[in-house]
């Protein structure tokens, strides 16, 4: 059932793809990628991420790789504007290279930013995207309960369609879908699905109202299918800030949902300066297509990770697959 280990590291190929905009602590984006009998795959955990938590994603890029991907209900993806922590002047060149989409998620939260800075950004998001634009947040868990409950009082004058994993727990994250109940804005979990050993448990507890699913954390295709069957709730589909290989999974994801509600966080190719494709899956007035992705040789080599940086990932796949194989 598994392909052997020297078939994969016989086709892998790791790039170090640079980022238009700091996203997440870092300015490249590192991944792994393979190909399978059905096309190219990708293996891309964060690199601070152990074994045990990359297990899953290389389940995930195998399942994409090596089997046939689920049948499709859609063949375009409506996606959202994503927004890193940057300044209110740089947010409209940030919107810019998304075209068409009418809903942005706004990074919130983040190491340095105080409650203003993520006002002023946001503010500056909903004037550039107007009253009919979508404007939700992502504060990666990290308020307490007070900060998040101060913070969505603050921003809820935006209208916020939701607020992502305002704090970390799921405790927390019930007790402030309680306190800001009043206000009318949902909470949607990401981290709390996406790196527990029990995607269903913040739904079993009820505190989300949407849930983020993104197809490498969880295990692939067919196991995210799985959570939003079993829990019935709303799913945005989510990159991992993946190359438009991944992006691709994402896509299919999306694609073989029975219902989607919401623009999907699928369009962080163009937070990327380069990628492995001359046909990128960028947004195209708002959407993007549902197709896999063949790399480009030269661009492979191009944005080919430093040999020491190549041997960190290609280990990585090797003590990876021996935690999937057991
Ligand atoms: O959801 C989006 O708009 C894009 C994807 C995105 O925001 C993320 C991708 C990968 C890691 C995360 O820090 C981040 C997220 O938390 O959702
Ligand atoms: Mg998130």
């Amino acid at each position: 059932m598994l392909p052997h280990l020297d078939e994969l590291l016989g086709t892998a190929r790791v790039v170090s793809l640079p980022l238009v905009t700091r996203f997440r602590g870092i300015d490249s984006r590192e991944a792994l990628l393979l190909r399978g009998p059905e096309g190219w795959s990708e293996f891309s955990p964060f690199v601070e991420y152990d074994d045990a938590e990359a297990a899953t994603w290389l389940w995930a890029a195998l399942e994409f790789g090596w089997s046939p991907t689920p049948p499709t209900v859609r063949e375009r993806i409506p996606v959202n504007a994503t927004v890193p922590a940057v300044t209110p002047d740089a947010v409209a060149s940030v919107l810019a290279r998304f075209p068409g989409c009418r809903t942005a998620k706004v990074k919130v939260a983040g190491p340095g930013d105080t409650l203003a800075d993520d006002v002023a950004r946001v503010r500056a998001v909903r004037a550039a995207l107007g009253p009919a634009g979508r404007v939700r947040v992502d504060a990666n868990g990290l308020w307490n309960l007070d900060e998040a409950e101060h913070a969505i009082h603050a921003l809820a004058e935006f209208d916020l369609e939701y607020v992502e994993q305002p704090c970390m727990s799921i405790d927390e994250l019930a007790e402030i879908r309680r306190r800001t109940h009043y206000l009318g804005v949902p909470i949607a979990a990401d981290e709390s699905v996406r790196r527990s050993d029990d995607p269903l448990a913040v739904a079993r507890a009820g505190a989300a109202d949407i849930l983020v699913l993104k197809a490498q954390p969880q295990g692939g295709i067919r196991a995210a299918l799985s959570v939003s069957a079993q829990t019935g709730l709303p799913v945005v589909v989510s990159s991992a800030l993946d190359t438009s290989v991944g992006i691709a999974m994402g896509a299919y994801l999306a694609a073989a949902l029975p219902e989607l509600e919401f623009d999907c966080g699928l369009g962080t190719a163009s937070l990327l300066a380069a990628d492995v494709t001359s046909e990128p899956l960028r947004p195209a007035g708002g959407s993007i297509p549902v197709r896999r992705v063949e790399p480009d040789a030269a661009l492979l080599d191009r944005y080919a990770a430093s040999p020491q940086r190549r041997d960190w990932w290609l280990e990585r796949l090797a003590r990876v697959y021996e935690v999937v194989a057991d």
